[in-house]
């Protein structure tokens, strides 16, 4: 498209891409060099540990990009008046020691994300390249001297959507197979200012679905740890997700971005290693996940501390004398470390653990320096051990018993006058009801859990001892959480930052917040700026504004999302009983294929498409969201946020609907989830705000 300022030139002579190609061939070269070179250092060993270590965790870079054949060495080029630049996913160096590609997170890389036509921020060109099984195959060029927007940049239907270059398209409507993966390469200005906003800013993203907000998460894990290396790998990253299908849909796009060191896990992996065997009912769930169990929950463990009577002095050898530690003196100690350990979470000195073990060495300090006043030189060791003798732990076990959080937790669930204590002024009669067990289990091992529980459990192991901490946490699909479950997250930060990801018309959780102040206050970072991503990358503008007719009934506070692209015919409905011909019809598109269903219809629909000899693979809370070859994925509702499919089906709305209290804010989810076409099969269902007026088939 020679004088648009584009080009999209996938001839195999063009001698652009010839030139392009054999560049791509050296940076191999140069990539192999720099992996022999990592390997020798390794092998050296005599360096200092911190070279060595940095050899290694080189080596397992360069380890995983070899494991990824696919991946290009960059994706992208800029050229400045004096020199051109290739972008990749790190730097590659040629054997002079001179950069052949720059990494994406580099200062320099950021003029490929952000510039334009209007401001080409120094750039002459952008050039983007496409490959197919890492073969480069095509490139497209943007003229940014030109000061008439591009073709690329104009909004060529007039609807506010800029258009996007065909590359970036293409990149978009790529089929899907497998896990997700990353978008360093068509990162566009909006998600890049995210991306790279600074470490110490926590940052909360309000978007609209597939506006690339766990893209967006992720990319700016990558970012942080590049530019803030030494600290964030001592401090660590944690990326937390809603369940195990969605971490292991996300799982390799960090790895593929050179990234193996994070953490990633489920809020109920935060908490201890106990079994779930029990629901709560409404009642009880909307106690459990409310603030006020902090303080319940503080008071419970704490009303096992008291002071000793003034009678009760400690008696105590030391040093094979025999000393009398004055009871005032030990209460006032234990008021001193009893409200250090209920300060706020943020000025915390002490947990109750090490507090048990602090009044010990109080006490055995004290009869120390009544033998020094008479004469005597008790040393460490002697006081030590003095504070770790029978007597002393007899003692303790009175005033500051060791506890354990399954019984702190049991003991307030059982015994209704501990409850009524330790929620006074806090929870009125019928929640302290709705927390009530029956009886005591007689092995805690086989209590009746529920997940709510697991949070609370945390929130007590939270006093007993220091959480491990982390420098950088990324929560999505943040819209659900509980108010006790951004307590879990926010106590694991300590001075750290958050970058907080989600949709509040997709809050499918009865209990949670429907505010991100409120969220970001009970993570701790209440200063966190909101910042709205409303483009919307992965559903056509067909399917997207028929979901959006939902958005005054969910969230009318939200704006509606904009979609990137249009795809006329993405949207069919259907009515009940079609979905073998939804399916059939689906049978030689390209890409992936799921039915969406409502949870407790996943058997029969999975029976109805075997009957019919369609293969289809279920997805499981605990399995990984990958489907064999060519079988359709059937997706639990309860399971689909995150996710995305090329072609999604939507089985009977109607009982999706009426499956769970928030119900219409599930349909807008299973209803965003597809990359390429929706059909909704059972249209007939559907709720007023989408049937009337919606296409028919
Ligand atoms: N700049 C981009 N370039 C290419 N693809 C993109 C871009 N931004 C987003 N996408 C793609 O759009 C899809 C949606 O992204 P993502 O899952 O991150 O959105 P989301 O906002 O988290 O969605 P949801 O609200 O449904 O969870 C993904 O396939 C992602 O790779």
């Amino acid at each position: 498209m020679a004088g648009s300022g584009v080009d999209v030139s996938p001839a195999p002579r063009d001698p652009v891409l010839e030139a392009e190609g054999a560049f791509l061939e050296h940076v191999g070269e140069c990539l192999a060099h720099m992996r022999g070179t990592a390997e020798a250092l390794v092998d050296v060993g005599g360096d200092a540990y911190a070279s060595e270590r940095l050899g290694a965790l080189r080596a397992e870079r360069l380890r995983s990009l070899a494991e990824l054949p696919d991946v290009p060495a960059f994706f992208g080029r800029i050229d400045q008046p004096e020199r051109a630049l290739h972008i990749g996913r790190r730097h590659v160096i040629d054997e002079a020691g001179d950069p052949q590609v720059i990494d994406w997170r580099a200062p320099v890389s950021r003029t490929y994300y952000q510039a334009s036509a209007q401001d080409p921020q120094g750039l002459l060109l952008r050039r983007r390249f496409g490959f197919s099984r890492g073969e480069l195959t095509s490139y497209e060029d943007e003229d940014l001297t030109r000061t008439a927007p591009s073709p690329i940049e104009q909004d060529d239907d007039g609807d506010g959507t800029p258009a996007l270059g065909s590359l970036v398209v293409a990149e978009i409507e790529r089929p899907r197979s497998g896990p997700m993966r990353d978008i360093v390469a068509t990162i566009q200005p909006d998600q890049d200012d995210i991306v790279r906003a600074p470490l110490e800013e926590s940052v909360c993203i309000q978007g609209a679905p597939g506006t690339g907000k766990t893209a967006v998460g992720l990319h700016r894990a990558a970012f942080l740890l590049y530019s803030h290396a030494e600290r964030l790998r001592r401090g660590g990253v944690l990326v937390v997700g809603p369940n195990r299908a969605f971490l292991s849909y996300i799982d390799q796009v960090l790895p593929a971005l050179g990234e193996v060191d994070v953490t990633q896990c489920t809020v109920a992996d935060l908490g201890p290693d106990v079994t779930v065997r029990a629901t709560d009912t409404p009642a009880a769930e909307a106690v459990k996940t409310d603030p006020r169990m902090a303080e319940v929950l503080a008071r419970a463990l704490m009303s096992g501390v008291r002071e000793p009577n003034d009678a009760d002095d400690v008696v105590l050898d030391l040093a094979g004398r025999r000393y009398r530690v004055r009871a005032h003196r030990v209460a006032a100690t234990v008021r001193t470390l009893a409200e250090k350990v209920v300060a706020p979470a943020a000025q915390r000195e002490i947990y109750y653990a090490a507090a048990r073990t602090r009044l010990a060495r109080a006490i055995a300090e004290d009869a120390r320096r009544q033998g020094e006043a008479a004469g005597f030189t008790p040393t460490d060791g002697e006081t030590a051990r003095a504070a770790r003798s029978k007597d002393v732990r007899a003692v303790l076990d009175v005033v500051w018993p060791a506890r354990r959080a399954v019984d702190v937790l049991a003991d307030l669930y059982s015994d209704p006058t501990s409850l009524a204590r330790a929620a006074e002024g806090l929870l009125d009669t019928d929640e302290q009801a709705a927390l009530t067990w029956t009886a005591r289990p007689r092995s805690l091992a086989r209590a009746p859990w529920t997940a709510a529980d697991v949070v609370l459990l945390d929130e007590i192991e939270g006093l007993l001892e220091r959480p491990e901490a982390y420098e950088h946490i990324v929560v999505d699909e943040a819209q659900d959480l509980t108010a006790m479950q951004c307590r879990a997250i926010g106590r694991r930060l300590a001075t750290g930052s958050l970058t907080v990801l989600g949709d509040l018309a997709q809050a499918t959780h009865p209990c949670s917040l429907g505010q991100w102040s409120t969220v970001m206050t009970h993570l701790g970072r209440p200063e966190a700026t909101v910042r709205p991503l409303t483009m919307g990358y992965r559903v056509p503008g067909e399917v997207i504004d028929f979901a959006a007719q939902l958005l005054p009934s969910i969230a009318p506070g939200l704006p509606a999302p904009r979609a990137a692209r249009r795809a006329p015919g993405a949207l069919r409905l259907r009515p009940a009983g079609d979905l073998l011909a939804a399916v059939v019809e689906l049978a030689d598109r390209e890409g992936s294929t799921a039915v969406i269903c409502a949870d407790d219809a996943v058997a029969s629909t999975t029976a109805t498409l075997a009957a019919a000899g369609v293969g289809s693979t279920l997805l499981g809370s605990d399995e990984g969201a990958v489907a064999k070859a060519g079988d359709v994925v059937v997706v639990p509702a309860g399971l689909a946020k995150g996710l995305e499919h090329d072609h999604v089906v939507v089985l009977d709305p109607a009982d999706i609907l009426a499956a769970e209290p928030r119900g219409l804010q599930r349909l807008y989810v299973v209803l965003t989830r597809a990359v390429t076409s929706l059909t909704v099969v059972g249209a007939e269902g559907l709720p007023a705000p989408l049937s009337p007026g919606a296409p028919a088939s």
